[in-house]
């Protein structure tokens, strides 16, 4: 879009009393900033008066830069409430499907948006568009006609070449159109010249472990939940009083065993008792409970014999059958953990870990973990609760992704299913990087004309590091960074998705994560291979296999077809085993050599024999 001028009008007489109040304007901004690359932004608060309204709006139609006035307020029923009275007399022309378009698009989210009058026109060379006051409702109708806008400016403008543009994309036929037309189509290939016989990927294929490290090296590591983890020291002693290890009775040890009198019972969560305590007398006690301040031992029921019940029923007189030791059975205040030692002794992310030693010293961290958001890319997906229709297929990917996260004990924070559209995908991807850390994509990454990921990262300025990877499944797999923003542009077949997350993707949220270097990629241990022969394939391939263990020895085996469109082999997949690519003197992999293999999941041996 050529650089244009958006004029942003709050109308409301709060707002007007103190523009501090104004959050829907000041949205409205940076949303135009976020969608709009070259976009320039005037802007002003008024009082709901029509005059006023009228005569600002009057200036910036008259203006030749301002292209977009998007009003913010005064389109309800309250009597103030005059914001589309005062735009209608100035349009030439009404947007009856825009107005219709936005109001549609709010109604989704809540019936309330029947409540507003904006409209929506062209006045001169300007699109005009009322939007209610709120900044939730700003955000939304914005949403409704973002994509819609740079069209819309170059039909107003009769710039006929953009619209033919926009018209061949959105029908699909931007390859039919004049080179110079062709702006927006990033060419895949390698000489960059688009002409027939340039065929080629212009992405040389690296080696995994290269990929790996040029991630690793790229992502940077948030230290942070380390440093937490290692200045956290306990603010408590555990055990905080000296504690029964056993179910038994607690006495001193200087006395001797034979007959004790028992004085009181202690069980877990009662005060320490104060009460004193002669040699030939004991209390009752329980595991757990906190020692009588004069006793020095425990010893446990098992060493004893019950001699005497008071009337009540209660234990009066017990027979100690062993010799009482100091400090025996006893834990000493402090024992397991000291007040003011360390709570981790080394970091460790595992939740379980992390949150049970936290609990234990009745303490909270805020863990920063890393912000994510999923994509899946593809104008054939619709998602599995709709019904199946031709030419579509159900979208596993997002499904998959989400659950890989979660499994790994990431969030997601984010999901978007987006159709084959380069300034969709654009678009989308500009707003979401302004929430999250890593967006993990599938689809979109390989040579066809409607591959647009690697177009979408070189518009919003993405270094991509690398667009191949010399691997089956996964060779298209790209990844991109600009600043702290990642972005993993996973291959769309599902298999591939899979593989390319766990050996990619997973790595680099750990690193950024905090996790050691060694703890990032999926745990590698070897497997004997239990089938005959498999063919190897040129490129180094990562075999989904299930694990049995043989006499105590991790055997695998290969689940059926490999190619990376069938979801099914990673059903009962242990590990991705790891085929070296062939060479002239090694065409087969054969039973009983052994591979390395990632361990994909925690449960991972199927089968004991
Ligand atoms: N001329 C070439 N064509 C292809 C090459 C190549 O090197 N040269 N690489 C092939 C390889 S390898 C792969 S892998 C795929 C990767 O393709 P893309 O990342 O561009 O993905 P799409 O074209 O969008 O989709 C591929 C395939 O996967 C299905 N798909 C996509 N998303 C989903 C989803 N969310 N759920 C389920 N299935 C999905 C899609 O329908 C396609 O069938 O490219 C080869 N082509
Ligand atoms: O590398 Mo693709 O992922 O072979 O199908
Ligand atoms: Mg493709």
């Amino acid at each position: 879009m050529e650089s244009i001028t958006f004029g942003v009008l709050t109308i409301s007489d709060t707002c007007y009393q103190e523009p501090a109040k104004d959050r829907s304007g000041p949205r409205l901004m940076a949303l135009i900033r976020q969608s709009f690359d070259n976009a320039q932004v005037v802007a002003s608060v008024l009082p709901d008066e029509r005059d006023l309204i009228q005569r600002e709006l009057r200036k910036w139609i008259d203006r030749n830069d301002v292209r977009i006035i998007i009003t913010t307020g005064g389109t309800g029923f309250a009597p103030r409430d005059v914001t589309p009275e005062a735009t209608k007399p100035l349009l030439d022309k009404d947007c009856n499907q825009l107005t219709l378009a936005i109001a549609l698009a709010s109604l989704q989210k809540t019936k309330f948006a029947a409540l507003s009058r904006g409209v929506c026109g062209i006045a001169g060379n300007t699109l005009v568009l009322n939007f209610p006051g709120s900044e939730k409702a700003v955000g939304e109708c914005f949403e409704a006609v973002r994509e819609l806008l740079p069209h819309a400016l170059h039909l107003i403008g009769n710039n006929v070449a953009l619209v033919q543009r926009t018209h061949a994309e959105v029908q699909g036929s931007v390859a039919a159109l004049p080179k110079v037309l062709r702006r927006d189509h990033v060419c895949p290939h390698q000489t960059g010249a688009g002409d027939d016989v340039d065929r080629n990927s212009p992405f040389p294929m690296l080696p995994v472990h290269q990929a790996l490290d040029t991630i690793l090296s790229v992502v940077q590591r948030n230290n942070a939940t380390n440093q937490q983890m290692d200045a956290l020291l306990s603010p408590i002693n555990i055990p905080p009083f000296r504690a029964s290890i056993k179910d038994g009775y607690a006495m001193k040890s200087t006395g001797f065993p034979g007959t004790k009198r028992v004085v009181d019972f202690i069980a877990a969560g009662d005060k320490v008792s104060l009460h004193p305590l002669q040699e030939d007398e004991c209390f009752k006690i329980n595991t757990g409970a906190p020692l009588p301040e004069d006793a020095d031992c425990v010893v446990q029921v098992e060493d004893t014999r019950l001699l005497q019940r008071d009337k009540y029923g209660e234990e009066s007189l017990v027979d100690i059958l062993v010799e009482p030791k100091a400090g025996q059975d006893v834990r000493s205040i402090g024992h397991d953990l000291r007040k003011g030692d360390k709570v981790f002794p080394a970091p460790d992310y595992s939740p379980v870990v992390f949150k049970s030693l936290l609990a234990s010293v009745g303490c909270q961290l805020q863990r920063r973990k890393p912000k994510v958001a999923i994509i899946s890319t593809g104008s054939e997906l619709v998602a599995p609760q709709q019904p199946a229709d031709t030419g579509k297929i159900f979208d596993s990917n997002t499904t998959m992704l989400e659950e890989l996260l979660l499994y790994f004990g990431f969030d997601c924070m984010q999901q978007h299913v987006l159709g084959d559209d380069l300034m969709t995908i654009t678009l989308t991807l500009s707003n979401i990087f302004d929430a999250v850390d890593f967006v993990i994509c599938s689809g979109g990454v390989s040579m066809g004309d409607k591959d647009f990921i690697k177009p979408a990262l070189e518009h919003l300025k993405f270094k991509v590091h690398f667009g191949r990877v010399n691997m089956k499944p996964g060779k298209p797999m790209t990844f991109a960074s600009r600043g702290t923003k990642y972005f993993f542009g996973l291959p769309g077949n599902p298999v591939s998705a899979f593989v390319t997350f766990h050996l990619f993707a997973l790595p680099a949220i750990r690193w950024a994560d905090g996790w050691e270097r060694a703890k990032c990629p999926l745990p590698i241990i070897n497997v004997a291979l239990l089938n005959e022969a498999i063919d190897l394939d040129a490129r180094p391939e990562y075999v989904r296999a299930s694990v049995s263990s043989i006499n105590g020895q991790l055997h695998a085996s290969v689940n059926g077809n490999q190619i990376s469109s069938r979801l099914q082999s990673i059903v009962c997949a242990d590990v991705l085993i790891h085929l070296p690519g062939r060479t002239a003197t090694k065409l087969q992999a054969r039973a009983g050599e052994i591979y390395s293999a990632s361990v994909l999941r925690y449960d991972f041996i199927s089968r004991y024999e």
